[in-house]
């Protein structure tokens, strides 16, 4: 048996997810010597010493903040997420959280808890509590979406069967994004807009530099007094002292979101849940699944599938010696790889090369079998980040 390629994984992995790695040709575990690959949900790899022998790293879930993507580029390792995967979860948490701040359920569930229901005048009891629980309703009300992506677009459209005016931002939204939304969606031009014009504010941006502190003491005033700004993308996307004033001045009537923090823990208006968002069977297996086979392809075929930070590649295999080549994408890659395969008498068969921002990737198909030397030469070449020779595994095809 060829030997087995080995994947450190370091969350709990929906086991439909790891039976697409079945044991015949994988390894797959927590407790795994120099991986192949690492297959990961929210686990911090920042400070993680990752070693050499990694190929890449699949993130069952959307975000890719908690792996150093930049350090993988510079390895030439893709870094693999589950776009969409996860998305109706988050979806249905949002409206429970838009649900649960409008009808003050936290408060209500608490004053039903410490109910003394062996009292004869639990009737009367609850009838005179409620009136402290009266809420309003989401139909009518104006909610504001903060990037329309895979989620934001799912909470527009629920929002409007609900009846709710909707108004996003989304300074990048893709084509597909756009008209995946109801046409009743309108667009504002700036975060400031949003958070003007709503009685909601939910937020659904990756957490980078440029969105860290998106609300903040700067705009967090702009917002119509009461707001509901819900959080359910990373907890740096806000800036909790800022929403903790707001708070405190009444400004901001309800903070919902999925990470607890020590600066608004316990607060009366704070609604928080233990980064639920995603944790769904439904989710959990769409992850799970999507990222091991994107992850297979990978290591089988070299292939790219939604890779945060490599253009999308794949090729079907027509012959059975496959090399996978990661560069810079600067001038005259392609003449030295395929100068080098000549040199060794290679003969090209088939070849794909693509490339996003300073990444190229190549997939090259050759009629024979490719020596150890001519990787040796090809990884020598100033830009190549990374050299795979990919022979056809017997019985596995793509
Ligand atoms: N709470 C959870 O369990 C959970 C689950 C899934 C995703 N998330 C978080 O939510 C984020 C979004 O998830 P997704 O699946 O919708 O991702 P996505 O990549 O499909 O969408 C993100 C959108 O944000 C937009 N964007 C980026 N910067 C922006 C800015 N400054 N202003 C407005 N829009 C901006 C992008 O153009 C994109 O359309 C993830 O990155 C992750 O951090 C959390
Ligand atoms: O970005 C995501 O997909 C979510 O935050 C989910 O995180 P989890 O996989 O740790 O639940």
């Amino acid at each position: 048996m060829a030997e087995r390629l080995k994947i450190l994984v370091l969350n709990q992995i929906s086991p439909k997810g790891l039976a697409r790695l079945p044991a015949e040709h994988y390894i797959a575990g927590p407790d795994i010597a120099l991986p192949d690959a690492v297959l990961v949900r929210s686990a911090d790899m920042h400070k993680m010493e990752i070693p050499a022998s990694v190929r890449a790293i699949a993130r069952a879930g959307a975000g890719t903040n908690n792996i150093p993507v930049e350090a993988m580029s510079a390895r030439g390792v893709p870094v693999f997420n589950a776009p969409g995967a996860n998305a109706n979860a988050v979806k249905e948490l949002v409206i429970a959280g838009m649900l649960m701040a409008a009808r003050q359920l936290s408060g209500a569930l608490r004053f039903v808890d410490e109910l003394d229901t062996a009292h004869a005048d639990l009737d009367k009891t609850v009838e005179s509590g409620k009136s402290a629980f009266a809420g309003f309703e989401l139909a009518g009300q104006t909610l504001g979406v903060v990037g329309l992506g895979k989620v934001g677009c799912l909470v527009a459209d629920a929002a409007i069967k609900l009846g709710m005016n909707v108004l996003g931002y989304d300074p990048e939204i893709t084509v597909d994004a756009a008209w995946s939304l109801p046409s009743q969606v309108k667009k504002a031009a700036s975060v400031a807009e949003v958070l003007r014009s709503a009685h909601f504010v939910t937020l659904h941006v990756p957490l980078v530099q440029a969105t860290r502190h998106l609300v903040k003491a700067d705009n967090i005033g702009l917002m119509r007094p009461g707001t509901v700004l819900l959080n359910f993308s990373r907890d740096g996307v806000v800036d909790n002292a800022a929403v903790l004033a707001a708070l405190s001045s009444g400004h901001l009537g309800h903070y919902v979101c999925d990470f607890p923090n020590a600066q608004l823990h316990r607060h009366a208006r704070v609604i928080c849940l233990p980064h639920l968002g995603a944790c769904t069977r439904e989710a959990e297996e769409n992850c799970a699944v999507m990222v091991a086979d994107q992850l297979s392809d990978f290591l089988e075929n070299g292939n790219i599938v939604n890779a945060v930070n490599f253009p999308g590649v794949t090729m079907a295999r027509e012959s059975a010696y496959r090399v996978a080549i990661a560069n810079a994408n600067v001038p005259n890659m392609l003449g030295q790889i395929s100068t080098a395969m000549a040199q060794a008498g290679l003969n090209i068969h088939n070849m794909v090369n693509k490339s996003r921002g300073d990444m190229a990737y190549t997939l090259v198909d050759v009629d024979s079998a490719v020596t150890g030397t001519v990787l040796d030469d090809i990884g020598a070449i100033e830009g190549v980040l990374s050299v795979r020779y990919l022979p056809h595994a017997s019985g596995r095809s793509n």
